[in-house]
């Protein structure tokens, strides 16, 4: 058996089409949506993920706006930007690209984000609405694992879904989204206090991994028939190695790779976050 590939760049480009029309009849109305991003430093991994956001941007319409700040900016210099695109009618959402550089409190800069401008779905208001169930911008890698499986007709409505990982991006938040009752899964979180990860992952009709250690999860913990999501992504010799053994593949009916699955899912919730704002309107 070998899985079908949960194709998320094919997904995105579906996406970045989609946007396109609410963009132009956005635009048409004289409210063109704006992303901003904002970047401390010079890490390569972070440089490459701005730019292929400011790409997704001109590619459906959006205005993009980068800040770029140098890796020994102040927490002051990196508040001001935050004061200035809170201030900005031309932003209607922003990002602070996250890690922030040794010695930046990044808690404390997303706190003092708008929250309705907080296109990552990442401020402590938005998490506490995701927790309450009330409206407000999900969290974009959650969101977009949930997006990837519905539109493959991949069920959640009472499945058991195991995922790998607890992290404040990723893991946490996944599992407030995925027991909505309008997603309806049963989720186990695994960390490294879990006494037996890989009894826990055989359990699981779905499995999301996203604890960032290259080939964690490998075929003999997977039930035949489940479906995979790689999320986890570590910079190898030769490009981006996921948490999930290539193996998997073979045992599992659907696997989101990595690259090519979950990453590129990311930036379509991001720039889907920021054209709901836009529609939803400012004031
Ligand atoms: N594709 C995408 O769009 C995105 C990918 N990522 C990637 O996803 C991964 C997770 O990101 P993030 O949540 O920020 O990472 P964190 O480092 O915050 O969290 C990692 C989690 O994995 C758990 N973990 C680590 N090793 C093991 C293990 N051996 N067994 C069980 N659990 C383990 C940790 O447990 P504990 O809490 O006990 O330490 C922790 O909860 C990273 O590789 C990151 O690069 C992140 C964002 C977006
Ligand atoms: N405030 C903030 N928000 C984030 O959403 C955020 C962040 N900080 N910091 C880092 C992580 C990581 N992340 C990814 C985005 C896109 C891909 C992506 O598009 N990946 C492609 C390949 C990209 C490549 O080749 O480098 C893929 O998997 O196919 C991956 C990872 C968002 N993050
Ligand atoms: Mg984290």
């Amino acid at each position: 058996m070998t899985a079908t590939k949960l194709d998320g760049k094919a997904t995105l480009a579906s996406i970045l089409d989609e946007l396109s029309g609410r963009v132009a009849a956005l635009t048409a109305a004289g409210r063109t949506p704006g992303l901003a991003t904002v970047l401390v430093g010079d890490d390569p991994g972070s440089q490459s993920y701005v730019r292929a956001k400011h790409n997704d941007c001109a590619k459906v319409g959006i205005t993009s706006i980068r800040r770029d700040l140098p890796a020994d900016a102040t927490q002051a210099d990196v508040e001001k930007v935050i004061d200035e695109l809170n201030a900005d009618p031309a932003c209607t959402g922003y990002i602070v690209q996250l890690p922030l550089p040794k010695g930046l409190d990044s808690g404390a800069a997303l706190e003092r984000m708008d929250p309705d401008k907080d296109a990552d779905g990442l401020h402590p208001t938005n998490l506490g609405r995701l927790v309450l169930q009330e409206p407000g911008p999900l969290p974009c890698t959650p969101r977009g694992v949930v997006e990837l499986l519905r539109r493959y007709d991949v069920p959640l409505n009472g499945a058991k879904v195991t995922v790998l990982g607890r992290g404040v991006t990723v893991g946490r938040p996944l599992g407030l989204l995925l027991t909505l009752r309008s997603v309806n899964a049963t989720v186990t979180l695994c960390h490294t206090g879990t006494k037996d990860v890989a009894a826990e992952l055989r359990a699981a009709d779905v499995i999301v991994a996203a604890a960032g250690v290259p080939g964690l999860v490998t075929a003999d913990m997977v039930k035949p028939g489940a479906a995979v999501l790689d999320v986890g992504i570590t910079r190898g010799e030769d490009g981006l190695v996921g948490d999930v053994a290539p193996e998997v593949a073979e045992v599992a009916s659907y696997l989101a790779p990595v690259p090519g699955g979950v990453g590129p899912m990311t930036r379509g919730m991001l720039l889907t976050n920021v054209v709901e704002r836009a529609e939803r309107g400012t004031e």
